[in-house]
């Protein structure tokens, strides 16, 4: 069976992009990617050997261009999308799985050119717009947060390292893959108040921010273990009792295979205010707290095993082996 992969821009899209990959692999599937020249897509998988072929076309975003860049980039998408077409034929794909993000666009249209089956996996609660353009001709979209509630394809490692938690003795502060200012500023605040408490506190920044809050730790003479970006964050994570996070779509799938409960700080500028969305599912369900509905004075001294339990039941297990053996599965049957 062959498959191809497409999407990226970003590393959140292209971690699924990467995790379903290996899936496909193991499960003896023959993939294929497309991505673009611009965002991230080379950086990951330029010289990923388990691809058996991949391009990367000069594919960018339609949505935000005005005018004639307008014109240009749809003529553009056109042009790519026929030559995505050429390819699912001279290599017989069986379907094409689009993680979303602009560069899945000509392969996912050139699917819907041949008759290929597109499937969709959409990470956020709120879909993205190639996706929300795209999903009524999929043949099956995934997405952990509408039913039928797909488990998200997170690293094992966080789920390894599951614990429950019941009191407050080490808190993370987390910003998402770029940190952020506002998350610095509630870690900052608060810092006293943990210190007094001897709660230690372990700190992701981001790397624009990283000098400004090391300095206002070391001016308190408050101890922390402060670091920009760590790449194994499941380590960092399975260390804590307590989170405050971002909710962007991994971070929040890897705290609930965690067990490890959070106050969220949706990113407000998200589109669609997607990440108020994805905090919301574990809000609703008693899993979460929602900043600015809760502050962390509050819960401090809160037994937080119920939460964590609550994490623990709903912990996405197996996700990127059961989406690639759904999508194999469904592609047997027809
Ligand atoms: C500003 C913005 O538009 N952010 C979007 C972006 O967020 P962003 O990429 O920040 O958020 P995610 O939480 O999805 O991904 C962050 C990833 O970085 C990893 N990590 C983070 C810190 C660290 O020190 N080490 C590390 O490895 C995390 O483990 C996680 O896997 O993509 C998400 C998924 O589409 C969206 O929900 C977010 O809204």
């Amino acid at each position: 069976m062959n498959i191809l992969l497409t999407g990226g821009g970003t590393g959140g899209h292209l971690a699924i992009a990467k995790s379903l990959n290996s899936a496909f692999v193991k499960q003896g599937v023959k993939t294929f990617y497309i991505g673009s020249t611009y965002g991230q897509d080379r950086e990951w998988f330029e010289s990923d050997k388990s691809f058996s072929q991949k391009w990367f076309f000069e594919s960018r975003g339609v949505i935000n261009q005005k005018g004639v860049k307008k014109l240009s980039s749809l003529w553009n998408i056109s042009h790519l999308a026929l030559k995505s077409k050429e390819i699912i034929k001279n290599y017989n794909i069986d379907a094409v799985v689009s993680v979303g993000g602009y560069s899945a666009a000509p392969a996912s249209f050139g699917a819907l050119l041949s008759s290929t089956p597109l499937f969709i996996h959409e990470q956020n609660a709120r879909f993205g717009k190639l996706n929300t353009l795209l999903s009524p001709f999929a043949k099956r979209v995934f997405c952990s947060f509408t039913p039928p509630f797909d488990p998200y394809p997170v690293n094992p490692e966080f789920l390894h390292t599951r614990r429950v938690r019941t009191k407050l003795k080490t808190i993370i502060f987390l910003g998402g893959s770029q940190g952020a200012k506002q998350i610095n500023d509630i870690a900052l605040q608060n810092a006293p108040l943990l210190a007094s408490k001897k709660i230690s506190i372990i700190h992701q920044t981001g790397k624009q921010d990283y000098r400004r809050v090391k300095n206002a730790y070391e001016k308190m003479g408050i101890e922390a273990e402060v670091f920009a970006f760590d790449k194994n964050l499941a380590h960092k994570m399975a260390q804590a009792d307590f989170a405050v996070s971002r909710a962007g779509a991994s971070t929040l799938w890897e705290l609930c295979a965690n067990a490890l409960p959070a106050l969220f700080v949706p990113y407000p500028y998200a589109a669609g205010n997607h990440q108020y969305y994805n905090a919301k599912y574990l809000v609703n369900r008693g899993a979460a707290f929602l900043y600015p509905d809760h502050a962390l004075e509050e819960i401090i001294e809160a037994d937080l095993s119920p939460l964590s339990q609550k994490l623990f039941s709903l912990a996405p297990l197996e996700g990127a082996t059961t989406i690639a053996q759904t999508i194999v599965q469904s592609l047997k049957t027809t």
